[in-house]
């Protein structure tokens, strides 16, 4: 690939040789002055300079990235600026948006309710077998202490209800479960697409500015 001088980028400055830099390469745009979106104006005003900056703030989709390497001219001999692409800042801006959401990440979201329906299924079987009493799990327990209308009193009685539902018809239980842990799957499932599909800006069209 061909090193080019600042000098030789500033020839190029006119329509019928329009070159730009982008991230130290240089690029020949004039094929492309017609089919650009955004207009031929737009890249000749930038003619035999470096774009790169307007380039990223303009958020093009890899889709326009792709479109670079057919206009490549060469590389700038000395180019240290860094200037981060729209797309890496995408992936930033999703990774801020997880982190500002209290650490509450994708995997976190999913994970938390699991485990806190596990702690309290389990919470709820030990303290059904636990039951000085035993018996009488389907309606029994109202009456059988001074305690019994403390929260922890009501969600042994659910969990005592539920183990009787349990053990006097699995099959049916174990369907219901299915159908609750299907909703609940599919529910983290939208909320992961709807997630994901946000943290992709560069879906949108260009003029989407990155805050
Ligand atoms: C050879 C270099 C360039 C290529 C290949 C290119 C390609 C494209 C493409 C394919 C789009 C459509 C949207 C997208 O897919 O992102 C677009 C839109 C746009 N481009 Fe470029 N572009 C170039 C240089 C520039 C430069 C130097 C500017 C300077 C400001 C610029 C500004 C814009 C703007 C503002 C839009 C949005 C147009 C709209 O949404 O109406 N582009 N460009």
């Amino acid at each position: 690939m061909a090193t080019l001088s600042w000098e030789q980028v500033k020839a190029h400055n006119t329509e019928a040789e329009a070159w730009i830099v982008l991230h130290g390469s240089v690029y020949n745009a004039t094929p492309f002055l017609e089919d650009h979106p955004g207009g031929r104006d737009l890249i000749l005003d930038l003619a035999g300079q470096d774009a790169t900056e307007v380039f990223e703030e303009a958020a093009h989709s890899s889709d326009a990235r792709d479109i670079l390497p057919g206009l490549l001219v060469g590389s700038l001999k000395e180019y240290n600026k860094e200037v981060p692409t729209s797309q890496s800042l995408i992936g930033r801006t999703a990774e801020a948006h997880k982190k500002s959401s209290g650490g509450l990440t994708a995997s976190w979201t999913t994970l938390l309710p699991t485990v806190l329906s596990l702690v309290a299924f389990a919470w709820f079987m030990g303290a059904r077998s636990n039951r000085p009493d035993g018996h009488g799990d389907g309606g029994g327990g109202s009456a059988q202490s001074g305690s019994d209308h403390s929260w922890t009193a009501q969600l042994q009685h659910l969990g005592s209800v539920g183990g009787a539902v349990a053990s006097a018809n699995p099959v049916w239980a174990s369907l219901v479960a299915v159908l609750l842990l299907s909703v609940w799957g599919f529910g983290v499932f939208i909320s992961y697409v709807i997630y994901v599909d946000y943290g992709r800006l560069d879906k949108y069209p260009a003029r989407t500015r990155l805050e």
